[in-house]
């Protein structure tokens, strides 16, 4: 494959526009030939022991990194303005400049020194955000992700991402409503977008945000080619057609595919060897997990934005960057059929009771094995891209050999874990070439030298002896030449300048035998050269260069060798990882003490004694007590709970430890109860209290509405849905309008399992008439003035809020308490007085409909002159979208 070019077409600008340099230097004109084909991108132009940047890109480096920038000389008549980073620390250079969403072009001398003109140069790799490699650039624990998304016509978009340490294109489509979803789900480092796409779309893009730093850019549109991703993901498949992937008509995905594999190779400059597999996800596949709940749920993040304590914190006890990674994704992504779950609970349970022969038990065991095992995964998509270095092959050597070991433990246990086990069995070559080929200790770097074993190769084992041998061969010489000539003080030696000869004082000169070749004449001595001599210079001179030279090739040779155990090492990887996630899951169900959950049919949540993992963790870390465990019952006759009690009370907890619950089950993993049992769920939907998203210039209550509202139309009977305090946005006789309306809504229309949490106390009164609902509230009691919080939910309403009672717990000064209580009881008294009732509940006039109202919004939202005909239709399609819903 060519050098990467960003313009990708037939001849590189370097050639194309070589004429056009024609005023600048050699050296600049060879430059400025290769950024033509990197224009948006930083080029590192490597010098000696530098890389350059130049011009523009050496201004903004300067900026982003904080490093010098000078002027040298000049080149068409203007300074050549330049910074530059040593060669020996780039990788955290490139750290921060990816981190700020930069991407950098690394041009590598590649040619030999020939003293006429500058050393031929290439670009050998483009490093973006979405398509690291370098294990020093990529995190352990999270994966890199490129995505691609393709506007189609018909209100519909493809998707297709990978990351390239990892062997698998995922596709998808979608309708550009649910990008925002899909963009959050996968959260990618970069995401690339047709040039061709309309502006309102691109718009859309920019204003995604994943919950990281994403780089986005548009690529051209022709690279979005759908015949042409359908066949590149056929060759990476080795098959005929997509159709057992699922994957036959998704052609505006192909077409992303077509971008995503066309980009990922131009960023790596070579085919990706490695990519055998292609997984299609569908939005009814997975269990809704919208952006909300995973902020709410703190699934990977804090509120606050932290790692930890999170979900994920507290369940990764994983031993290997690659267990933690699929950890991840088996919390992010749980599907709403549960054979996979069902399989990893299997999995687990078979792992909890087993020992080895001296009782030690199983987990515990593989986990040890675990501990120090490199990351496979990473190392065969490196050694596919052919960047692999000697000491990743060495370590790779290393856990081949544990994995052989690990293979044997679980393969008697379980039906998953011998199927795991099977994969785990390394392939014997693969450990052999290892194990001969590279050193034990091997150099950083291959240039270096000392990578190649020893015994491996002869001609290397002679070059290397000849370095090694070289002192004991030049005095056996000596001691031979002396005996054949009787000169008693002749001497062999070397010098830089005249290489080796013998030295021999006039005085001996005529003892000289004829082979002798005159080299230098001194004053007081001659120095000669002889056949033999000369042939070890030769050999010796360059030996150390040969054997340099030998040891690269010779290392291209062992990769091209195991290139052919790319599969089967991506297996072993996967293999590994899956382990380790089990094991991991494993120790946290025993030293947490969690229960099995059982899949019923029947719609029901039914838990007994559930906790949330991280508040309990918390507690325990902090000495704050214990946790309180709840029930929770929840089926077709009892869909909704309306939670009352006072601030603090652990309604929020409550709820979110249900969740979590859920999701730790739909994952496959034992969950924080002693007893769970869990019908169908297709989506866990939460509206927690909002800090306002100024970002995106909406106040907390707007935010609120919307998030209600997004739940309200997507939400279904196998949906749980957790509201926590809605409507407190806005003022008390909104507010509670606008719960009442949405708990009726949930309760009549969605039938989702609910849990409402709310101070309106009038809202208590809902289960009177909707059977469906049951009140239910955290238990508090007052001790003297003081409020004492048991965090039991029991049935019935909350007597009381407990408003002022927390507020003095929080500080609030003894005046502003006081006043407080007497306003309270004076509102109280009033509010007694009145007898006006209003029916919070009663069915509202048949007025107009949701689904017109929507439609009239979306109306009033267009403006016909500023649509462009693509964006005339989509709109017209939304629109028909709509009132297909009324
Ligand atoms: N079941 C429990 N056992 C022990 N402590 C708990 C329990 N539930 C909650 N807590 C403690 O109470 C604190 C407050 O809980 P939580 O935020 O759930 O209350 P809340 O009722 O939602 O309050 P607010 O209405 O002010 O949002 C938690 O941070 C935790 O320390």
């Amino acid at each position: 494959m060519n050098s990467p070019s960003e313009n990708n077409e037939k001849q590189p600008a370097s050639q194309r526009e070589k004429q056009d340099f024609g005023s600048h230097t050699p050296m600049m004109a060879q430059y400025l030939g290769l950024k033509a084909d990197h224009p948006h991108t930083l080029l590192f132009y490597r010098m000696g022991d530098f890389y350059e940047l130049f011009y523009a890109d050496a201004e903004k480096a300067a900026r982003l990194l904080n490093i010098t920038l000078t002027q040298r000389g000049q080149s068409g008549g203007q300074p050549v303005v330049m910074a530059g980073v040593p060669f020996h620390s780039v990788e955290t250079y490139l750290a921060r400049l990816i981190k700020l969403g930069e991407s950098v072009a690394i041009c590598e001398q590649v040619g030999e020194v020939t003293g006429k003109g500058p050393v031929e140069r290439k670009v050998v790799r483009v490093v973006t955000p979405g398509t690291l490699t370098d294990m020093e650039l990529l995190s352990d624990k999270t994966e890199s992700m490129l995505l691609v998304v393709h506007q189609g016509p018909r209100n519909a978009c493809g998707l297709a991402w990978m990351s390239v340490t990892q062997g698998e294109v995922f596709l998808a489509e979608c309708t550009p409503d649910e990008l925002g979803e899909w963009v959050a789900r996968v959260s990618p480092g970069e995401l690339l977008f047709s040039a061709g796409a309309t502006p309102a779309f691109e718009a859309r893009l920019r204003s995604l945000h994943p919950g990281n730093t994403m780089s986005i850019s548009a690529r051209p549109d022709w690279q979005f080619d759908a015949a042409l991703g359908e066949r590149k993901l056929l060759e990476h498949l080795h098959a005929a057609s997509l159709a057992p992937w699922g994957a036959n008509e998704l052609t505006l995905a192909h077409a992303a595919a077509a971008a995503l594999l066309g980009y990922a190779e131009h960023t790596q400059g070579r085919a990706l060897t490695h990519v055998h597999s292609v997984r299609v996800q569908r939005n009814d596949e997975l269990i809704d997990l919208p952006q909300t709940t995973r902020r709410n749920l703190e699934l990977t993040q804090t509120l606050r934005g932290e790692e930890k304590p999170t979900l994920f914190s507290l369940l990764d006890t994983c031993m290997t960057g690659m267990g933690s990674r699929l950890l991840k994704s088996w919390l992010l992504t749980p599907r709403r059929e549960r054979t996979v779950a069902q399989q990893r609970l299997s999995a687990i349970t078979a792992l909890r009771s087993a020992t080895n022969a001296s009782h030690q038990p199983a987990w515990a065991q593989l986990r040890d094995g675990l501990k120090g095992c490199s990351d496979v995964e990473r190392i065969t998509a490196r050694i596919a891209l052919r960047q692999v270095r000697p000491r990743e092959l060495v370590a790779l050597q290393q856990t081949l050999q544990k994995s052989e070991l690990l293979a044997h433990i679980p393969r008697a246990l379980e039906a998953y874990l011998a199927e795991i086990s099977g994969h785990l069995q390394p392939p014997p070559a693969c450990a052999a070439l290892l194990a001969c080929a590279i050193h034990p200790e091997p150099a950083v770097l291959v240039r270096d030298g000392g990578v190649i074993a020893s015994g491996f190769d002869a001609e290397l084992d002679e070059l290397r002896a000849i370095q090694t041998n070289c002192d004991s061969f030049l005095l056996d010489l000596e001691v031979r030449e002396k005996a054949r000539t009787g000169i008693a003080n002749l001497r062999v030696q070397y010098n830089k300048v005249h290489g080796f000869f013998i030295e021999v004082t006039q005085g001996q000169i005529d003892k000289v035998p004829e082979d002798y070749r005159r080299r230098q004449t001194l004053k007081n001595a001659e120095r000669f050269i002889t056949p033999e001599l000369k042939a070890f210079e030769d050999k010796a001179l360059s030996a150390q260069e040969r054997a340099l030279a030998r040891e690269k090739w010779l290392y291209e040779q062992v990769l091209d060798q195991l290139q052919a155990f790319v599969p089967v090492l991506t297996q072993l990887a996967r293999a590994l990882a899956t382990l380790d996630a089990l094991c991991a899951l494993t120790e946290r169900s025993l030293t947490l003490e969690w229960c099995a959950p059982q899949f019923v049919k029947e719609p029901c949540l039914d838990i007994t004694q559930g906790r949330h993992p991280v508040v309990q963790a918390r507690l325990a870390e902090t000495s704050s007590g214990a946790f309180i465990a709840n029930d929770t019952r929840l089926g077709t006759k009892q869909r909704m709970q309306i939670i009352t009690g006072p601030n603090m009370g652990g309604k929020s907890t409550y709820m979110r430890q249900i969740a979590v619950i859920v999701l730790l089950a739909s994952m496959g993993s034992y969950v924080p109860a002693q007893a769970c049992r869990l019908g169908p769920i297709d989506a866990i939907h939460t509206r927690i209290g909002a800090a306002d998203d100024l970002a995106n210039a909406q106040s907390t209550f707007m935010l609120e509405m919307l998030e209600g509202a997004q739940i309200l139309h997507s939400a279904t009977p196998h949906s749980l849905v957790l509201m926590d305090e809605i409507g407190r946005g806005t003022s008390t006789f909104d507010g509670l309008a606008l719960a009442s309306a949405i708990a009726t809504q949930l309760h009549d229309k969605t039938q989702a399992f609910t849990l409402f949490a709310t101070h309106y106390f009038e809202l208590t009164e809902f289960p009177a008439k909707h059977h469906g609902a049951v009140n239910v509230h955290v238990s508090a009691t007052e001790s003297g003035r003081d409020i004492v919080f048991l965090h039991e939910i029991q049935s019935g309403p909350a007597s009381r809020s407990y408003g002022i009672q927390v507020a003095r717990l929080a500080g609030m000064p003894a005046a502003v308490v006081n006043q407080a209580r007497h306003t309270l009881e004076a509102l109280e008294a009033q509010a007694s007085e009145s007898n006006a009732q209003v029916d919070l509940f009663a069915a509202p006039p048949a007025t107009e409909t949701i689904a017109s109202s929507a439609i009239d919004t979306a109306l009033a939202a267009i403006n016909p002159d500023a649509l462009s005909p693509r964006e005339a239709l989509d709109a017209l399609y939304q629109l028909k979208a709509l009132a297909a819903k009324a």
